[in-house]
């Protein structure tokens, strides 16, 4: 999806779906709930695609499918070319690695943190000696920014930001292609946020690594997005390089999400969109627009008609998009 690349991307989704039955019982047929709706994207290396929207929009299912933790209902996701099917997902698998949110809960309190490093090498790399297994985690250590002597400590010993910089040590473990982050700052005190964000931009250009940016917060975006995808309801709404989608976002519902964020340079204060209207329920496979009910520019094909993206680097799934 990026016009820059002519490298060949490191993982390709195409009309990745998942959907859940809900309900039902001895006398009520389940109901289907559409998490994610046919979603594409490229990633490449050394470049970051952020996925942006709402609380329930479907990011955290998007990136349980594409860490494999959850197989998809419909859609193909290929690495490096290859389908990324169950058969294959132990070799696979260690080349995608997550980094949650809250790295309070994501660390076993029990563990020293060269435990906790070497343990994916445990799992994963029979192959290395208990040697080179501590060597490797002594070294992932330094390159996030932690000292030798924290290699013996407890994650209890270590603030908020410096757990996080140990679970993306774990991640980086294995030697992954393509990191998820799944809100990685958004648990962390503002003044921390940013060198975390520096962080992951240095290890990107130092290791090529390519980042599925899961995040609601659009300044964090700006800040380290190459491509976006918008989603709502589980559908891309809007997808292209962030330069575009940030100085002239087609989709009403992006513009939405862009007047609410706050921006840092001075005079930049602009009018705020706010949104009416109730989030449809993503068990009600509405016929139009899934933003129809809340967009200030509907018109009657917007109910009639579901929009699509098209093949443009930058696209919105918007009947009358707004640039
Ligand atoms: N295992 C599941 N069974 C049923 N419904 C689910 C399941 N997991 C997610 N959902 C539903 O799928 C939709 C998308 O959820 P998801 O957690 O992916 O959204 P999200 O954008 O990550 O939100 P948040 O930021 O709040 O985590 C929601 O309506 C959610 O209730």
């Amino acid at each position: 999806m990026t016009a820059s690349s002519a490298v060949s991307p490191v993982m390709t989704a195409s009309g990745l779906a998942r959907h859940y039955e809900v309900g039902g019982g001895l006398f009520a047929k389940p109901q289907i709930l559409r998490a994610v709706q046919r979603v594409d994207f490229n990633l490449y290396p050394g470049k970051t695609l952020a996925v942006v929207g709402e609380s329930g929009c479907g990011k955290s299912t998007l990136a349980r499918m594409v860490t494999m933790i959850e197989e998809p209902t419909g859609g193909t996701l290929l690495l490096e070319g290859k389908p990324v099917v169950r058969a294959g997902w132990p070799a696979l698998r260690s080349s995608v690695q997550i980094v949650f949110q809250d790295p309070y809960g994501s660390l076993n309190p029990r563990q020293r943190i060269g435990v906790i490093l070497q343990e994916p090498l445990a799992i994963n790399r029979p192959d290395l000696s208990a040697k080179d297994r501590e060597a490797k985690a002594r070294d992932i250590l330094g390159l996030v920014g932690l000292r030798p002597e924290h290699f013996d400590r407890y994650p209890h010993m270590f603030s908020g930001g410096q757990r996080q910089r140990i679970a993306i040590a774990r991640a980086l473990m294995l030697d992954p292609k393509v990191l998820v982050l799944d809100e990685p700052v958004s648990a962390l005190d503002v003044s921390i946020q940013s060198a975390i964000l520096n962080l992951l931009v240095d290890l990107q250009e130092r290791l090529g690594l390519a980042y599925l940016f899961i995040s609601h917060d659009l300044s964090v975006v700006r800040h380290v997005a190459d491509d976006i995808i918008v989603m709502y309801l589980g559908q891309a709404v809007e997808t292209g390089p962030k330069e575009a989608v940030f100085a002239a976002p087609k989709h009403p519902y992006t513009k939405a999400l862009l007047s609410a964020t706050p921006r840092a340079e001075p005079g930049a204060a602009k009018d705020r969109i706010k949104l009416t209207g109730e989030l449809p329920s993503p068990l009600m496979n509405v016929p139009g627009c899934p933003f129809a009910p809340r967009c200030w520019k509907v018109e009657d094909k917007c109910r009639q008609e579901r929009p699509a993206l098209d093949d443009n680097p930058h696209s919105a799934a918007c009947h009358f998009p707004l640039a």
